[in-house]
């Protein structure tokens, strides 16, 4: 028998769980249907866990750099207190009993299992068929795209899940792409000794955000013993005992004890039923409309929008459908000052567009770049300093369209940034502001000195 509700949320990660709530909170009837944990892959697998790697492997690099500082310090690193610490404070070792007790306790009804849309206002689970009389929401993230290299499938290769779940950190790792889960988890598995090589196709590493931060990371990397390889085609991979094998286009061989497979994410619209609404099965991602709308009776919220993979654009999002639901006024979604952190060290932050993103916007921009080495803060810092601030200025507007800040505090250094690019401040009225000293964010001073020439 079909089972009425007012709102279906299908896929229940950060952004569905949080629309699931606020629905709920507000007196819907709301069902929250997951096929795996509540919560998604951000809690168990991705954001939560990987950054406890990355602070643990800051410590380390941290206490390598009181020599010559600060006295002595010798530094035995251990990974077990991470994955201690991944399975007893981040994951409950993979279990979600506590987000499911609280999205019920918010009201809402929770269902375990796979959904499907079968036609509009029908969702299927494993069977059971739900009817929204209001909406339904699809929030089903997005999955580990695998590039077609001769062998890859044959071999047991690791996606973020297996390298997040390990107890110890393998003797040496392949990375393929060296995007931001690559060199994440590159740099902190380096830090507890593995050898690690990353591979990426494109010319540099991060090669969505500028140049500069993309080479201020692999000096950074070198210099800590980690082995990149950028403008690299793989061209076949084998596995025999505990030795993967990757064949590069210029004919070196890379060897690895475990190989990581972080070469982007991509949504899975074909297995749920999309079709059934009159929307496209085979589309690379979920066209949404301002409000989150994918069409009559269905939003979309999170990865699978293709607006961005972060844990911050689906829970913006997700409020933006809760609200539009609900009838409630609100400003449309807004991505000129989508922030974006790497947290490598240096930490990588952008916002808005780059210097690239905004000339093929057909912008006239003009760049102002200044390193935090050179700075005040960056001197007194002296180990660990590299960084950069780099702006780009729509020359027309006199405002910033984007930025980039690298550095120690690299992504808390572009909040400043961010308002700038979102309020577009005049760059004059940026100029004249005044910037705490010695900070990290006095840089962004210099850099908008060099912007004026
Ligand atoms: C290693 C790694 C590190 C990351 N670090 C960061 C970070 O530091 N900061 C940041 O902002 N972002 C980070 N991200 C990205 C972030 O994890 C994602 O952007 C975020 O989880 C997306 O949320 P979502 O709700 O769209 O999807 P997800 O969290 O993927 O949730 C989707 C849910 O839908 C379920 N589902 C799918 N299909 C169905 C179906 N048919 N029926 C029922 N349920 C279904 C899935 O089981 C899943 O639980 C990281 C990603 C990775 C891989
Ligand atoms: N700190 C954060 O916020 C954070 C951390 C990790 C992941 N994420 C999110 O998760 C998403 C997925 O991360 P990701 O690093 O897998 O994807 P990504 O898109 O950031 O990087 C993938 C990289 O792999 C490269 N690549 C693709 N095919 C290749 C091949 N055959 N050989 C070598 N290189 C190849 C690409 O050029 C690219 O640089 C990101 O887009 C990001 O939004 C965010």
């Amino acid at each position: 028998m079909a089972q009425d509700t007012d709102v279906v949320v299908i896929g229940m990660g950060v952004g569905g769980e949080h629309v699931a709530g606020r629905l709920a909170e507000a007196g819907l009837d709301v069902v929250g249907v997951e096929a795996q944990l509540v919560g998604g892959e951000c809690p168990y697998w991705a954001c939560i866990p990987s950054k406890m790697m990355v602070r643990a492997g800051n410590l380390i690099a941290e206490a390598r750099r009181v020599p010559g500082m600060a006295g002595q310090a010798e530094v035995a690193p251990d990974f077990t207190p991470v994955a201690t610490r991944i399975r007893e404070e981040a994951t409950t070792d993979w279990d979600d009993q506590a987000a499911v007790d609280r999205f019920t306790g918010k009201g809402g009804r929770f269902l375990r299992g796979r959904a499907r849309l079968t036609s509009p206002g029908r969702v299927d689970v494993d069977g059971q068929v739900l009817t929204p009389r209001r909406s339904i929401v699809l929030a089903t993230g997005s999955r580990p795209q695998i590039p077609p290299v001769p062998g890859l499938d044959k071999v047991p290769y690791w996606t973020n899940r297996e390298a997040i779940a390990v107890k110890e950190a393998p003797a040496s790792l392949l990375v393929l792409g060296g995007g931001a889960v690559g060199c994440e988890l590159a740099q902190a598995f380096a830090r507890f000794g593995t050898v690690v090589t990353v591979v990426e196709a494109r010319e540099g590493l991060l090669p969505a955000e500028e140049p500069e931060a993309g080479r201020l990371l692999g000096d950074a990397l070198g210099r800590e013993g980690v082995s990149v390889r950028t403008g690299a085609g793989a061209t076949s991979v084998s596995h025999s005992g505990d030795t993967f094998r990757l064949t590069l286009d210029d004919g070196e061989e890379l060897t690895g004890q475990q190989l990581l497979v972080s070469t982007g994410r991509r949504a899975d619209l074909a297995t749920l039923g999309v079709e059934s609404v009159g929307l496209d099965p085979a589309a690379r991602a979920l066209s949404v409309d301002g409000q989150m709308r994918a069409t009559d009776g269905v939003w979309g919220v999170g990865d699978l929008t293709g607006r961005g993979a972060f844990t911050h654009v689906a829970m913006y999002q997700a409020e933006i459908a809760a609200r539009s639901i609900l009838g409630e006024p609100g400003p449309e979604a807004d991505y000129r000052a989508l922030p974006r952190v790497t947290f490598t060290d240096p930490e990588i932050g952008s916002v808005g567009m780059s210097e690239r993103a905004a000339g093929e916007r057909g912008l006239r921009v003009r760049t102002g770049t200044a390193q935090v080495p050179a700075s005040t803060r960056g001197w007194i810092h002296r180990a660990g300093n590299e960084g950069l601030i780099k702006l780009v200025e729509d020359a027309e507007r006199g405002v910033l369209v984007g930025a980039t800040s690298a550095g120690p505090t690299g992504g808390e250094v572009l909040y400043g940034l961010a308002v700038a690019v979102q309020a577009e401040v005049p760059v004059e009225q940026l100029r004249h502001m005044i910037y705490a000293y010695p900070t990290f964010h006095r840089v962004v001073e210099d850099a908008l000195a060099d912007l004026a020439g």
